[in-house]
C-alpha cells in the first residue's frame, strides 16, 4: 500500500511587500489511503494550493514531513502527478502523443504504452480525437486530456488544483461525473483542491474542510457510486453534506 502521510505541515512565506512572514499552512496532518479521493476545500487564501505543491515537491516546507510509500517528499517525481486549472498540453503533439509523453519518458516499450494510452483515451471518451492536436479541442476537451495524460503516468497519487474551474457550468458538472467514473475504474489515488462545496463533495470518499491554514474538520462521504449530477442534485444526503461542509469553511 503506498500511502501518503502528511504530519504537522506548515508553511511560512516571506511577505517582501509587508517586511513579515505568512504562514499559509499551520500544523496540518493528513493521511491519505491508496486509492481514496480526497477532497481539500476551503476560501481562497487558506492555504490549498500552498499544501498541493509541498506533496507535489514544487516548494520546501517549513516544518512537519511528507512520506510518500514511507519516503520524505523532497522534490518534485514520477510517482506524484499534477494536474492545474490552467497546464500547457503539448501544443505540437496530438492527443495520442500527449498522453504518450509520460509513459514513453518512464521508458515504458511500444506495445505497453499504446495499450495503456488507447486504454486511457478511451476511458476519458478520446479516441476519436487521438489525432488532434489540442488547438483543435474545446477547453473541456483540453482539461480531460490533461486528466488522462497525468494518469497515463500511472502515478502513486494524482494532485489536481481546481482543474475545472475555468470551464463553463455544464462542461464542468459533465467533467466532474466523468472524473468520477474513470476514478471508479481505475481507483487511482486523487487529492483535488477546489473551493466549490458541492464539488468537493460529489467527487470525493472524504472531504478536509480548511480555514486559514488549518484543517477544520475531515467529513466522510458515503454517497453511493456511481455518482451522476441528475441523481445528486436532489439527493437529502448529498444536500446535508454540502450544507454542513458550507457551515463549517463559512463559519471559520
Ligand atoms: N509565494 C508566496 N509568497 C508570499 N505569500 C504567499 C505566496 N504564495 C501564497 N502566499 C500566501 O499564502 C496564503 C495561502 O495561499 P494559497 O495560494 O495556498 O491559498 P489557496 O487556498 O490556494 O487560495 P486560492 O483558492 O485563491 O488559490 C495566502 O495568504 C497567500 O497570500
Amino acid at each position: 500500500m503506498k500511502n501518503l502521510s502528511i504530519r504537522n505541515l506548515s508553511k511560512t512565506y516571506f511577505d517582501p511587500y509587508a517586511g513579515t512572514n505568512v504562514t499559509a499552512v499551520h500544523d496540518v496532518s493528513l493521511d491519505v489511503q491508496q486509492g481514496e479521493f480526497v477532497s481539500i476545500v476551503g476560501p481562497s487564501g487558506c492555504g490549498k494550493t500552498t499544501i498541493l505543491n509541498m506533496i507535489a515537491g514544487f516548494i520546501p516546507y517549513t516544518g512537519g514531513e511528507i512520506l510518500l510509500d514511507g519516503r520524505p517528499v523532497n522534490g518534485p517525481g514520477p510517482d506524484r502527478g499534477v494536474v492545474f486549472q490552467s497546464f500547457a498540453l503539448f501544443p505540437w503533439k496530438t492527443v495520442l502523443e500527449n498522453v504518450a509523453f509520460g509513459p514513453k519518458m518512464r521508458g515504458v516499450h511500444k506495445a505497453q504504452r499504446e495499450k495503456i494510452v488507447h486504454e486511457y483515451l478511451s476511458l476519458a471518451k478520446l479516441t476519436e480525437a487521438a489525432e488532434r492536436y489540442p488547438v483543435e479541442l474545446s477547453g473541456g476537451m483540453q482539461q480531460r486530456v490533461g486528466v488522462v495524460r497525468a494518469l497515463a503516468n500511472e502515478p502513486d497519487v494524482l494532485l489536481m488544483d481546481e482543474p475545472f474551474a475555468s470551464v463553463d457550468a455544464q462542461t464542468r458538472m459533465t467533467l466532474q461525473e466523468e472524473l468520477t467514473r474513470i476514478w471508479e475504474e481505475k481507483r487511482p489515488t486523487v487529492i483535488f483542491i477546489t473551493h466549490d462545496v458541492a464539488e468537493a463533495v460529489f467527487l470525493a470518499n472524504r472531504v478536509v474542510a480548511l480555514s486559514k491554514g488549518r484543517v477544520l474538520e475531515e467529513i466522510a462521504v458515503n454517497l453511493p457510486r456511481p455518482r451522476v449530477w441528475d441523481d445528486l442534485n436532489e439527493d437529502n444526503q448529498f444536500k446535508a453534506l454540502t450544507g454542513r461542509v458550507l457551515q463549517l469553511v463559512r463559519s471559520a
